[in-house]
């Protein structure tokens, strides 16, 4: 047999009818819905007087809208869109009986963190959800897409998808990461280099030795951005950190089959020999933390560069003229002296046990900028209660931080309580009004989040020579 990639495998093992063309009637192992987008195929569903064809392999759980902020009562400040939208989240997912992860159960929290978390999402599965940042689950070796609400109709009702099969792009990360320098910092450096279109019609397997050394949490992270440089799937073959990672968790294989789990994941990893449409490699010896000026993911620098002058194609130009335009920013100036007013750790991209006791590492014994509003909002519940039990919560508080509540937050203008302001965040997207009207995002990395909330600028955490 011909050496295969791992997205080969997935794959094929997936198809249950070739329709020509490079399309694919495939399998979908696991639906996600979530508040937004999910409510709405529970709705279509329903309306079109069809039934929910594995409601097993069905969740439904609420993220987007709620209020992260600590409140007195659980649902304050909730506008009638969320009340309306979760309780239909809620009402529907119980009429259909798919699984329903609430408010206030304690598995709850931002869709693709609990997915890995409990479970949900296993190597070698295909997995979908209304939701662009699905691709985050290739972090553990599944191989997640986002769809559109129709497509999610579909599935409920049939569990099955029609899929035209992208090009294989393998990108290849070597060296080893210096200090203060991580998962997310190589996802905006390969955003910069290759373009926010630069993975179109591509999917992307990261590998390397940089890959092999990061955490499952990490390659998360790396993942989760995939999206952002237009490659709908991103993932890292599984390997034995994975199958660690998941040993145990609510929904993975136990007892026997576990075992047989295991025999099959180690089989996914792609063939010595296998043929990739695209081969991209980095070297991230000499990476330093990356971080955006502009609008676009792939408007990054490293953080003791300038803003750079707009260059390159007309469109291009054109783009970056009018980002510095609405960022308020002028080419030259040096990143380090760009003033920031909100500090935000968390969203599906970096609000992980491992980002947060990153960030708190930095912040012990320090404090955030008086100017500076710093808000960190754990990824899940899990998260949270484990971030507690280290005492990660009063490191957050002691430094001037705000601790909220899981949930997507302040990531996406929805909950629109940032206003023209000025935002370092750890979240995946830099566009306009993002966070807010006219706010102004700066995506980076936890610690340069931490590290710049207690400048009061952007800032480089290897300057004080910690870690
Ligand atoms: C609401 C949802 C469809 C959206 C997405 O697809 O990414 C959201 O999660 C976001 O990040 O903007
Ligand atoms: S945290 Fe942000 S990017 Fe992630 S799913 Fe929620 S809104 Fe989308």
């Amino acid at each position: 047999m011909q050496p295969r990639t791992f997205f080969d495998k997935v794959w094929d093992a997936h198809v249950i009818a070739d329709l020509g063309d490079g399309a694919c009637l495939l399998q979908v192992d696991r639906l996600l819905l979530h508040d937004v987008t999910g409510s709405v195929v529970m709705r279509e569903l329903q309306a079109s007087g069809r039934a929910v064809a594995c409601p097993p392999q069905v969740f439904s759980i609420i993220d987007h809208l709620l209020v992260t902020k600590p409140q007195a009562a659980p649902r304050d400040g909730w506008t009638p869109v969320a009340v309306e939208m979760i309780g239909e989240a809620r009402r529907r997912a119980r009429e259909l009986g798919v699984t329903l992860v609430d408010v206030d159960d304690q598995r709850m929290g931002i869709t693709h963190v609990i997915a890995p978390e409990l479970g949900i999402a296993l190597p070698g599965l295909t997995v979908v959800c209304g939701d662009s940042h699905t691709c985050t689950l290739g972090g553990i070796g599944a191989v997640g897409w986002g769809i559109g609400t129709s497509e999610g109709t579909h599935v409920l009702a049939t569990q099955a998808l029609v899929e035209s099969k992208p090009k294989r792009m393998r990108v290849t990360f070597d060296g080893q990461l210096g200090p203060c320098v991580s998962a997310k910092d190589m996802i905006l450096k390969l955003i910069g280099t290759i373009g926010a279109g630069g993975g179109a019609g591509y999917a992307i397997e990261f590998a390397g030795e940089a890959v092999r050394a990061l955490s499952v949490e990490a390659r998360l992270t790396l993942c989760n951005m995939a999206v952002e440089c237009s490659a709908k799937y991103g993932f890292v073959a599984p390997d034995e950190r994975v199958f660690e990672y998941l040993k145990g968790r609510s929904y993975a294989p136990k007892g026997e089959a576990w075992d047989a789990a295991v025999t099959h994941w180690r089989s996914l990893a792609t063939d010595e020999g296998a043929i990739f449409d695209a081969e991209m490699r980095i070297d991230v010896g000499q990476l330093a933390p990356q971080v955006t000026w502009g609008t676009s993911p792939q408007h990054v620098a490293s953080v003791r560069d300038r803003v750079p002058a707009p260059a390159g194609e007309p469109q291009a130009q054109a783009l970056a003229e009018r980002a510095l335009a609405y960022q308020q920013l002028q080419a030259g100036l040096p990143l380090a002296d760009v003033k920031i007013d909100v500090a935000y750790i968390g969203t599906c991209t970096n609000a992980r046990l491992s980002d947060l006791r990153l960030a708190a590492d930095w912040l012990r014994g320090k404090t955030v900028a008086p100017h500076v509003t710093a808000i960190c909002i754990p990824g899940s519940a899990e998260v949270k209660r484990a971030a507690e039990a280290e005492g990660l919560d009063a490191v957050f508080r002691a430094a001037g931080f705000e601790w909220h509540e899981p949930g997507c937050g302040m990531c996406g203008s929805g909950r629109g309580r940032l206003e023209n302001v000025r935002v370092i965040s750890t979240s995946n997207r830099n566009f306009e009004n993002r966070q807010g009207k006219r706010t102004r995002t700066h995506l980076a990395s936890p610690l340069t989040v931490a590290a710049s909330a207690v400048a009061g600028h952007i800032a480089d955490a290897r300057e004080e020579g910690v870690r």
